[in-house]
Order: C-alpha cells, then sequence, then structure tokens
C-alpha cells in the first residue's frame, strides 16, 4: 500500500525554485534514506509533502485535514526545540495527541504506546527527567520517541541521527529497518551514507533541484552520482557483514 504519494511537486522559497517536478511513491515495507549535499531540498521536500510549506502539485498527505494528517504520519523535525521543560514521559505522551478527542485524557492503550515508545529508544532511565536539561543527543532520542508513539504508518524524520553516538545511531537505523520490516515506512534525511547503505532499503539522492537518483543504496551510491552530486570518491564495498561504504577525495 502506499503511503505517501507525491506528484509533479515543486516547491519555490522567495521566488527562487528549490524543487521542480518531484513525482515519487513510498510504500509500506520501505525504509528511505533521503540524501544529497547540504542546501539540496531534503527538509524542503519532506515538510512540503507533509504540508507545512506551499507548494505546486500534489502530495497525498498535504491533501489530508490536519487531524487525519496526524494519524498517518509523524514528523521528527531537524530542530531539536523542546519548548517546556516538561519530563520525558510528558514530551513522548504529547505524541498520542493526534489520537485523542477533544479534551479527552490518555487510556491505558496510550500509556501503553509512550511505555513502548521510551523502551524502544533506551529511555526508560530518563523517564522523569527534565526534557529541556537533557543532552542533545538525549533530546534527540525522546523526540524519536514522541514520533514513534505516535504510531503512525509513515514516520518521517529530519537528520534524526545527527549528533548521536555510534551506538544510539545503529541502533535508531535499527529502529527504523523494523518498524520498515513490520510493515510501516519511514523516510528519513541522512549525511551518514555508510549507514544509510547498510540500513536503508532505499535511497533517494536529490540534486540539481530534483531527484537525482532513486533506488537501492547499491544503485544511487555509484561513483558517477558521488562524483556528480556530492563531488566525493568513495571506496564501496559488498562484505558478509552488509555493505561498506567510505567517502574518500573531494573532488573538484
Ligand atoms: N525560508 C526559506 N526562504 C528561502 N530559501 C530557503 C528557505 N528555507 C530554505 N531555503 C533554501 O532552500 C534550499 C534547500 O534547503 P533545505 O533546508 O531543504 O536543504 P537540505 O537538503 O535539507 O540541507 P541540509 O543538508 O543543509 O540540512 C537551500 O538553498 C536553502 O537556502
Amino acid at each position: 500500500m502506499t503511503l505517501l504519494s507525491l506528484d509533479d511537486l515543486s516547491v519555490r522559497l522567495r521566488a527562487r525554485a528549490i524543487l521542480t517536478g518531484v513525482t515519487l511513491d513510498v510504500a509500506e515495507g520501505e525504509f528511505v534514506g533521503l540524501i544529497g549535499p547540504n542546501g539540496a531540498g531534503k527538509t524542503t521536500l519532506m515538510r512540503a509533502a507533509l504540508g507545512l510549506l506551499p507548494h505546486e502539485g500534489r502530495s497525498s498527505l498535504a491533501a489530508l485535514p490536519p487531524a487525519a494528517r496526524g494519524r498517518a504520519a509523524a514528523w521528527m523535525p531537524q530542530a531539536r526545540d523542546i519548548a517546556w521543560p516538561v519530563t520525558v514521559e510528558t514530551l513522548v505522551a504529547l505524541g498520542r495527541t493526534p489520537h485523542l478527542g477533544g479534551w479527552q485524557g490518555m487510556g491505558a492503550a496510550d500509556r501503553a504506546h509512550v511505555d513502548t515508545a521510551l523502551a524502544t529508544m533506551g529511555l526508560e532511565p530518563l523517564r522523569h527527567r527534565t526534557a529541556t536539561r537533557l543532552s542533545g543527543g538525549e533530546q534527540a532520542m525522546a523526540l524519536i520517541a514522541r514520533a514513534l508513539a505516535q504510531e503512525t504508518p509513515l514516520v518521517m524524520a529530519d537528520e534524526p541521527i545527527a549528533g548521536l553516538d555510534p551506538a544510539n545511531q545503529i541502533a535508531t537505523m535499527q529502529v527504523f529497518a523494523r518498524l520498515a520490516g513490520e510493515g510501516r515506512a519511514v523516510i528519513a534525511s541522512l549525511h551518514d551514507l555508510g549507514l544509510a547503505a547498510r540500513h536503508c532499503t532505499r535511497l533517494i539522492l536529490l540534486g540539481e533541484g530534483g531527484i537525482a537518483a532513486d533506488g537501492t543504496p547499491a544503485e544511487v551510491l555509484t561513483p558517477d552520482n558521488l562524483a556528480r552530486i556530492f563531488h566525493v570518491s568513495a571506496h564501496y564495498a559488498t562484505t558478509p557483514q552488509g555493505p561498506v561504504f567510505q567517502p574518500l577525495e573531494v573532488i573538484r
């Protein structure tokens, strides 16, 4: 089943064309890594798809009423802004908001989803800590847990593993891969192409104002694409432990 469909999506910001004619479908079971150089339009694409930015063309998510959108997709923005000094548990519980009607409080099922999200991200020891007093990486993990607690078919995350230590980066990529394996879908913008190659089922490379490549990691991380869009050379090997990718030199 298709969870996100973009048809000829274009975004202009301050009269500048940022993205032109993006058409893609994301289906359940996919863990999509959205990759591309700084300024390529990864954040812009996700925000437009969510209906958070004016755009031309069609996004199936943006077309939904706000409440339905909140039940269809969870969003972890790049800015790790936690506005209030609430506990981690309360922050994660905010992910249940789209499922609560009016002034209705959380029920046992909602609390169970919060517990699961905290456990999935290894946050039980931090459960009663004040979220604004956590480290940057801990705050990122709490915001991922909030997105997980939303229990949506699609999770969209903007650089979710930036600032996490290696173990937390790998664990978070495994959480996303598992969600996809369970029949949901994840779209995450990523700068770590090595982790993207190892964990994503599909990479969408943005460059030159649109989709420069779309396919499996091996199909997308070709020497030609890396030179043309990222201006780097790289080593890519398939090993018994999975693909290993290492950028090597800048190509000018
Ligand atoms: N509000 C805005 N007004 C004008 N231009 C903007 C605005 N927001 C972003 N841009 C421009 O749009 C382009 C794409 O930005 P975007 O944040 O989508 O890139 P990105 O691929 O997510 O980059 P990064 O990897 O650095 O996070 C950039 O050139 C940026 O300067």
